[in-house]
């Protein structure tokens, strides 16, 4: 599987309601120090040395566009606005476990800006672009048994506690104890409601049937059309057939022209759209029930229209892209059949 990763020159802000997250700069090495060199932050920090040596932030600020450039870690910088200045709040980062499918979050606010949820809001934005753009599968976070307000942020922001442990802390001396914890895409925020009128329920379950209409288109070379769930829907940073909800009153077929041209701007016409086989999967929510349709014609240039990351695959590679688990027998019929 490759992954489009930006490098930290061309790494594109995260914005949140208040702040922006940015790849550190060296010019950031003065404002870094101030806000991390206070006991107070340093304590609660694993691998924060205090007193903190002024150079050391330099020093971390280069490293940290070189860890970007080969895609193991993003640290950025909590970026908020003073009037017309630009001020910086403190750090996010997110580091990816060598050959694993799992990285770690870590923050800390400077002292100043403490008490008004920025770590909630930075953590949190974080946390939902590494699952929905890198190739993991789970986030972990560490936070100090005794730190309330640290453990509240992860809980917030979607983390569930898995246990305890003792971690080393260099501005202790030693090792204390932590509490661990653990987030996937299914502890981001539940779908969305559904409207009354496209929702009729299954009697045996009580769940809301949701009606989705999905296309794998299949180009020349026979590879299939896979998209990338974009952050902020739900099951974000999975691979999924294009398509999406029918509205009420509107065929499969009608549905997926208009999603396929919202989506990827292609126009496809109902003569090309060949029935193939259906998903039925029990999400927590709603009861998914999902007609999926081959297309080998089409007219106009397949563009990702929503930012969304797309993927040409060849069938027998269609097993290494993490996707929803109501696919999972499609992808199977669908290697078997093409
Ligand atoms: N398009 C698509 N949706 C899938 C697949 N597998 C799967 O479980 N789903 C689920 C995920 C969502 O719960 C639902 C599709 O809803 P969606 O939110 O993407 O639909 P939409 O494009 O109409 O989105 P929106 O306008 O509501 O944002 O179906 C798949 O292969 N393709």
């Amino acid at each position: 599987m490759t992954d489009a990763l930006s490098p930290a020159a061309g790494f594109a802000p995260l914005r949140t309601e208040r702040f922006t997250l940015r790849a550190l700069r060296a010019e950031d090495a003065p404002a870094l120090h101030r806000l991390v060199n206070d006991w107070e932050v340093a304590k609660m920090l694993a691998r924060v040395p205090f007193p903190y040596p002024r150079g050391l932030a330099e020093e971390w600020i280069a490293s940290t566009a070189v860890q970007m450039e080969e895609g193991s870690a993003w640290h950025l910088a909590i970026t908020g606005h003073e009037g017309d200045r630009e001020v910086l709040v403190g750090c996010v980062g997110i580091t990816r476990e060598p050959n694993g499918t799992r990285a770690e979050l870590g923050y800390w606010v400077g002292r100043r800006f403490w008490g008004h949820g920025a770590a909630s809001e930075a953590a949190g934005r974080m946390l939902r672009w590494a699952l929905a753009n890198l190739p993991i599968e789970r986030v972990v976070a560490s936070a100090l048994a005794d730190n309330t307000r640290s453990n509240a942020v992860l809980r917030r922001i979607g983390f569930r506690e898995t246990g305890t442990g003792m971690q080393d802390f260099v501005s202790r001396g030693g090792a204390m104890p932590v509490r661990l914890f653990e987030a996937g895409r299914e502890d981001m925020d539940a779908p969305a409601a559904l409207p009354a009128a496209a929702a009729p329920e299954a009697a045996a379950t009580g769940k809301r049937i949701l009606l989705v209409a999905a296309c794998a288109l299949i180009d020349a070379d026979g590879r299939v059309l896979l998209a990338r769930r974009p952050e902020g829907k739900p099951l974000a940073g999975l691979w999924e057939f294009p398509g999406g909800k029918m509205h009420a009153e509107e065929t499969p077929e009608a549905a997926l022209i208009r999603e396929l041209h919202e989506e990827l701007g292609i126009d496809v016409t109902e003569a090309c759209l060949a029935p193939f086989a259906f998903a039925s999967h029990g999400y927590e929510a709603f009861h998914l029930l999902m007609p999926l349709y081959l297309c080998r014609r089409w007219r106009g240039t397949v563009t990702g229209r929503e930012g969304q990351a797309l993927a040409w695959v060849r069938p027998e590679k269609l097993a290494s892209y993490p996707m929803p688990p109501a696919d999972v027998p499609l992808v199977a019929l669908l290697r078997d059949f093409l």
